[in-house]
């Protein structure tokens, strides 16, 4: 049975154990109170919870224990109002939604430091948002936090053995396998520019008044962009390999929506937890997203392995040579090559999708720094074809960027697992803090990037040009993790920001000419799905409560597995001097 290398064992512990502990009780109790009905039924019952919170104490024990023992102290653990600290399993669930979790990862962190323990149901899980913690985890200790076993088993089914779902030397192998070929080298931008330009000139042209959702949008972008960069592939048009065929056409319009289905479907699994393998006893839920990823793929890997032979001429090589020439160079295995390929998609779309449209939200949200923006555009790379110097001038772009990045990182939490138990870092003078194997931690890089502790008083302020001039200090360089951190940094990160330039230079050219027609793009709340409006509550410090940047934003802003705009970013070229009104 899938997932039964962590049932079984889960069920022998939780429901076999007790009912056995309590058969062997009986057994030295005298006859006549063993006998009576009721006693055996009650003491039945009562042994599940009985077992499971002595284990619960037991394991506190040991861990503090052995913490003593390293001359270490515990992490502060959360003290919830219920026993087993069941509230807060209960606000979490209650709550529904990621961007309240994130709420309460505020104020536990107000009240328990940048790093505690919120142990439900007897098992830890830390969260930290320590860059000192965060450091040690994804660099000094890198090859005792992984993504671990459990997770592998929950996304097989979609990522295989690919480079999202693999540890040590698996995960090894396939980075140094991909990572030529993500070196800024196999980038032009000339092969990005019709997607962009041809999603740009779909847009409403100046007096319609149209709202659009600027996140669906980018969301399909992503995509294409992906796909053109991986294969060579262009999905925006129709191709010529599998004309004709109607199942392929399907599939490849289907593509992102299967995507994101097998995602969470996935991301459910992780959240069910152990007993997941449960809720899909009589049907396989990621069977179909499944069959239309591997339909739209099989054609595409079928022409990279075919010219692979050709490519032995130089030539050929030079032209053609696309991310899939190097899988299939490297294995003739097609599961594997069809494996990466879902990795590096699954790595790519989303997370660009959401930078993208951050870069958007900040240009509605404040347009005097969207000025500033579209004034370098214009004098750097006001017209002409978008080439890679004009990028490098670009340094009010970067920093912009950088600065959406840290204020919305599009990853906003990570998580890893221990192999073996750790001794976390802490200010200098004081204990480390003891982490026990087996055990997981969130990466809040979200709270991190937003600490004012790190970036000063203006934390939550979008200031570009904190990114300029000096610099970063160290702290802030180590405050920044947007890319992750140490050995498994982000190796996308050349082609997300030659993308994200890209496309701000032709968005701000368009934005110029819709100004000449007195056009501005503006939020176009009325529009924003019922139930999606941010509450207006949020709106100043107090209400915000740790949400909505302290009261700066407008859109709500939710951190699910990437961060996105609850309902989509609404928008519509509006008449520049009208007012914006709230909902
Ligand atoms: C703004 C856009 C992006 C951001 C913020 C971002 C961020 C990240 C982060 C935080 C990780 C670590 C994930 C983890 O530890 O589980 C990661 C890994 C990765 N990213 Fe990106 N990413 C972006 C775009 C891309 C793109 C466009 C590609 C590919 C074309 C890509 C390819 C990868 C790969 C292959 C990994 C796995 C690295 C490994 O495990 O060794 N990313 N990225």
């Amino acid at each position: 049975m899938k997932g039964s290398k962590f049932l079984y064992p889960a069920v022998l512990k939780t429901l076999i154990v007790p009912p056995l502990l309590w058969s062997c009780i009986l057994v030295f109790l005298p006859t006549s109170i063993g006998s009576l009905l009721v006693l055996r039924a009650l003491g039945w019952i009562l042994s599940f919870p009985v077992v499971f919170i002595i284990r619960s104490h037991f394991s506190l024990l040991v861990s503090t224990r052995q913490a003593r023992a390293l001359g270490a102290t515990d992490i502060p653990r959360v003290k919830g109002r219920w026993p087993l600290n069941l509230d807060i399993l209960v606000d979490w669930a209650k709550s529904g939604s990621e961007e309240e979790v994130g709420r309460m990862m505020v104020l536990l962190g107000r009240k328990y430091g940048n790093t505690y323990n919120t142990r439900v149901l007897g098992e830890d899980q830390i969260i930290s948002s320590d860059p000192n913690v965060l450091k040690h985890v994804l660099l000094d200790e890198f090859n005792n936090f992984v993504k671990g076993a459990k997770f592998k088993e929950r996304a097989e089914a979609f990522l295989g053995d690919g480079i999202f779902n693999s540890d040590g030397e698996r995960w090894k192998f396939h980075r140094s396998l991909m990572r030529p070929f993500f070196h800024p080298i196999h980038i032009s931008p000339k092969n990005f520019t019709p997607s962009i330009s041809s999603y740009i000139s779909s847009l409403p042209h100046a007096n319609s008044y149209e709202s659009f959702d600027i996140q669906a949008g980018m969301g399909k972008l992503a995509l294409e962009m992906a796909i053109l960069w991986m294969t060579g592939e262009d999905i925006s048009s129709s191709s010529d390999f599998a004309q004709g065929s109607s199942e392929w056409e399907a599939a490849k319009s289907n593509l992102g929506p299967a995507m994101t289905q097998a995602q969470n479907i996935v991301g459910k699994r992780v959240k069910v937890g152990t007993v997941w393998p449960l809720f899909e006893l009589f049907h396989d839920p990621l069977e179909k997203p499944m069959k239309n990823i591997s339909t739209f793929f099989r054609p595409i890997i079928d022409r990279a392995m075919s010219r692979k032979g050709l490519r032995e001429d130089m030539e050929q090589s030079k032209q053609d040579t696309y991310f899939i020439d190097r899988l299939v160079d490297a294995t003739d295995d097609r599961k594997v090559v069809e494996d990466q390929l879902i990795n590096v998609l699954l790595a790519s779309r989303d997370t660009l999708a959401s930078c993208l449209t951050f870069c958007v939200y900040v240009l509605c949200l404040h347009p005097e720094i969207g000025h500033k923006l579209r004034e370098e555009i214009r004098s750097v790379a006001g017209k002409g074809e978008v080439a890679k110097d004009m990028i490098r001038d670009l340094r009010y772009c970067r920093a912009y960027i950088n600065e959406v990045l840290r204020l919305y990182p599009p990853v906003p939490l990570n998580i890893r697992r221990t192999l073996r138990p750790s001794l976390l870092p802490v200010s200098k003078g004081q204990s480390p803090m003891y982490m026990p194997g087996n055990t997981s931690i969130i990466l809040a890089f979200i709270l991190l990037q937003r600490d004012p502790l790190i970036w000063g008083e203006n934390a939550n302020e979008f200031q570009p040009e904190r990114w300029l001039g000096e610099g970063l200090s160290k702290r802030e360089r180590e405050g920044f993790m947007s890319w992750n951190y140490g050995p498994r940094m982000c190796l996308g990160q050349p082609l997300a920001l030659t993308l994200t330039h890209i496309f701000l230079i032709l968005f701000c050219r368009h934005l110029d000419k819709m100004e000449e027609q007195g056009k501005q793009l503006k939020f176009a709340f009325d529009a924003q799905p019922e139930g999606t409006t941010m509450p207006s509550t949020w709106r100043t410090p107090e209400g915000s409560d740790g949400r909505a940047r302290d009261g700066k934003d407008e859109m709500w802003v939710v951190a699910d597995v990437v961060l996105a705009i609850k309902g989509g970013l609404w928008v519509r070229f509006d008449d520049a001097n009208e007012e914006e009104t709230m909902q």
